[in-house]
């Protein structure tokens, strides 16, 4: 029986096809898995029998990724399965950002009570809340990932002329992105040229307050600026004052603190941006097929820490994986130990990844507690796990 952590609510469309050999939920004690979406796991504890992690969503910086595989611990992400429920809320957000349509909204309902006035002064009003169309309106979109590519295409469709900038543009990725999109060679590029920016890369040490003094300084006067990716991509004390003085017309955020929750001309939205059933679906049904796939044939799909790699298994043969680091040689002592302990390799795989590597051996021979050891006891081994 495999035990799998819950951190946040799943929904059921993916935890149902765990199956007999699971048992899941919030208080399940020494985990084999953890299924988590935005829950912070940065001060939890990774007990000794944790082998994988699968975020249902995208952003990983929720989870210890590096403290994790010096552990042995692979993690997962669900990479798209909720890119069209946040591309849908950026869209949305680019009206709000330009009609005023959330304070226009808030103004109308102080009218309650006015009886026939209402229409009124409905039209008396409404030129406080005059705002711009898209069409024809400069979009710059920084990060070209699952989102990224999803919102220049559309806001292409809506009349839009958008520009891109990533620098890691994956070749998937440039297949899918539409060939009216220009390519921004630069960050300040983006700055320079758009009315509108949408932020779509991870949050990172390198993408931390990617929008501050510096950054806005180079922005168009009056440009508005989307984060659905991470709140601290945006430097908020430097926001609220660019916001003040006009620099920024609107910021919309998903991601809002107590300083911005209020302030005007920000549209606060609480971390909506994949919360639709369709994507947490597709989340769940990803993240629990990745760790099944993990838990019981070691193969490793979608991991943000560890290589793909996926093998079918040899019949008659049981399985060993080994985290290991990537240094030379490794290979050959694996080799060599399972030779010295009589274990026949009929099959193998291994695949690295920056400092680590990845490798099953599919064996014959009685893999004994011994010969576990002996490969554990290898220099560069981080974990060795045997599947019968
Ligand atoms: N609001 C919400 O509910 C959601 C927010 N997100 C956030 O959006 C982010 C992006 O999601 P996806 O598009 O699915 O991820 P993705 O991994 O498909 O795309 C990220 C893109 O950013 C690019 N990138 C990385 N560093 C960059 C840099 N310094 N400058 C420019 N580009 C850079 C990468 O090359 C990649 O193409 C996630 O990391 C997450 O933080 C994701 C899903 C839901
Ligand atoms: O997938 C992501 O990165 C998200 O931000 C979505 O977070 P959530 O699963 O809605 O808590």
């Amino acid at each position: 029986m495999y035990k799998i952590l819950c951190l946040n609510k799943i929904s059921p469309v993916g935890t149902k096809r765990f199956g007999e050999k699971y048992t899941f939920s919030p208080e399940v004690q020494e985990p084999d898995g953890i299924l988590v979406r935005s829950a912070s796991m940065h001060d939890m504890e990774l007990g000794e029998n944790l082998l994988a992690i699968a975020r249902a969503g995208a952003g990983v910086n929720n989870i210890p990724v590096n403290q994790c595989i010096e552990n042995g611990v692979v993690v997962f992400n669900t990479p798209g399965a909720n890119a069209n429920a946040v591309k849908e809320l950026v869209l949305c957000s680019l009206f709000l950002t330009s009609r005023k349509i959330v304070s226009s909204i808030d103004w109308a309902k102080t009218l309650k009570g006015k009886g026939d006035e209402v229409s009124k002064l409905v039209e008396k009003g409404k030129s406080a809340f005059t705002g711009p169309e898209i069409q024809g309106k400069t979009l710059g979109v920084i990060g070209l990932g699952a989102i990224g590519i999803l919102v220049a295409n559309a806001a292409k469709s809506l009349g839009m002329t958008v520009y891109g900038y990533d620098p890691f543009l994956s070749v998937d990725s440039a297949w899918n992105l539409s060939r009216s999109v220009n390519h921004a060679q630069s960050l300040d590029e983006i700055f320079a040229t758009c009315d509108y920016i949408t932020l779509h890369v991870p949050l990172t040490p390198e993408t931390k307050n990617l929008v501050g003094t510096a950054s806005l300084q180079k922005m168009k006067d009056g440009v508005r600026i989307l984060n659905f990716a991470r709140g601290d991509l945006v430097d908020s004390d430097a926001m609220l004052e660019a916001l003040q003085k006009g620099k920024v017309s609107a910021y919309a955020t998903d991601f809002p603190d107590d300083k911005l929750l209020c302030a005007e001309n920000v549209i606060a939205i609480p971390h909506l941006g994949a919360s639709t059933p369709e994507s947490e679906d597709n989340c769940a049904e990803m993240a629990v097929d990745e760790l099944k796939e993990y838990l019981e044939d070691g193969n490793i799909r979608n991991s943000v820490n560890m290589p793909a790699i996926s093998m079918a298994r040899e019949p008659g043969t049981k399985r060993i994986c080994i985290i290991h680091k990537n240094v030379p040689n490794t290979i050959g002592l694996f080799t060599s130990t399972c030779g010295d302990a009589g274990i026949n390799i009929e099959n193998m795989q291994s695949k690295s990844r920056g400092e680590y590597a990845y490798t099953i051996l599919d064996v014959s021979g009685e893999v004994t507690a011994d010969a576990v050891s002996a490969l554990e006891n290898l220099e560069a081994i981080i974990r060795v796990r045997t599947i019968v």
